[in-house]
């Protein structure tokens, strides 16, 4: 099996007039894995994304997209790449859903069955139907965009922001086909602002902000390479948390991150966890379902990218 890398992004940059969107980002995607790439709105993901597709040509740095250039690659990669744009755009609005998916099939050499795509993101009704792309749902075209990137059966896909708009079973249906697309070798490279989503699906995060990464690495990297913890505990609303935070050890923080629902971070060995529980016991406070753990994905994307705004700040 080849461990080439499926994409590989070296010091890119890409200029809008005097908006740089990318500013020398680098990172790979092993071949056959999952690849979320979380940033928040401008942060340059569509951009790359684009480059990687062949739809943008950069100013700086290299990207190989299975081996190629994709600017100068492109009639060869676009038989073996999958391609779904933000919004699921990209197709003619008069075009009808099926009938796109079934001419989209024919040109490729070993499409998957449309009928069956048409069943796993439940698009059967539309299939019922006559009306065309511009008459359907958000979440109907986001469907349809995902079947159309995935028909052609591609080695590669890349998804911008493939769930948006979905509601809960769609986004089930999506997350299991790209489980799906994994276990039978396929790379996927997705954008997201679901955090969720890329610790559910994702094997390698990448979070960037204004055109450069800030972080990379498997979920579990993310979240256990912060050397603080977190104690959550739920009791009445309001509690008095200076006071709380006045018991604990210097540098520990204590939040009250939703009326009766507490969060203290801090390096927590038995010690901290006795002071909470007295300070507890002395104030007649029954912390309910206290739970130990590592920091969340989301907690550690919010920390870099608000660290990342105060350096980008005027
Ligand atoms: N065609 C364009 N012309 C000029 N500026 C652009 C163009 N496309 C993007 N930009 C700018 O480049 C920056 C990066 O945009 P990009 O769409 O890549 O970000 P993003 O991370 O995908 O954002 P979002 O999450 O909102 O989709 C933004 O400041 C955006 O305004």
């Amino acid at each position: 099996m080849s461990t080439a890398p499926a994409v590989e992004i070296a010091s890119l940059v890409k200029r809008y007039n005097a908006v740089t969107a990318v500013d020398g980002l680098s990172f790979q995607v092993a071949a056959g894995t999952i690849t979320a790439v979380l940033g928040p709105n401008g942060a340059g993901k569509t951009t790359t994304v684009e480059i990687c597709e062949g739809f943008r040509r950069p100013d700086a740095g290299s990207v190989r997209v299975l081996g190629l250039d994709p600017w100068r690659d492109g009639a060869d990669l676009r038989p073996r790449v999958g391609v779904m744009l933000q919004d699921g755009a990209g197709f003619y609005p008069g075009a009808r859903p099926v009938e796109l998916l079934a001419h989209l099939a024919k040109l490729h050499a070993s499409p998957l069955d449309v009928p069956m795509l048409v069943a796993r993101l439940g698009l059967e009704p539309l299939a019922r139907g006559r009306a065309p792309l511009r008459r359907l749902s958000g979440g109907e075209r986001q469907r349809v965009a995902l079947a159309a990137a995935l028909v052609g059966r591609p080695e590669l896909v890349f998804l911008d922001e493939p769930t948006a708009g979905l509601d809960p079973q769609g986004r089930r249906a999506t997350w299991q086909l790209l489980d799906e697309l994994r276990a039978a070798g396929v790379t996927v490279v997705l954008t997201t602002h679901l955090i969720d989503e890329a610790e559910r699906l994702a094997d390698h995060v990448v979070i960037i902000d204004a055109g450069r990464v800030l972080a990379e690495g498997t979920p579990q990297e993310l979240t256990s390479g912060v050397s603080d913890d977190v104690i959550r505990f739920g009791g009445p609303p309001r509690l008095d948390v200076g006071s709380l935070l006045a018991a604990l050890p210097d540098g520990a923080a204590v939040r009250e991150v939703a009326p009766g629902s507490y969060e203290v971070t801090a390096p927590v060995d038995p010690r901290l966890l006795a002071t909470l529980t007295s300070w507890c016991a002395a104030n007649d406070i029954l912390a309910e379902g206290l739970q130990v753990g590592h920091r969340s994905l989301e907690d550690v994307y919010l920390e870099l990218i608000g660290a990342s705004a105060g350096r980008t700040a005027p």
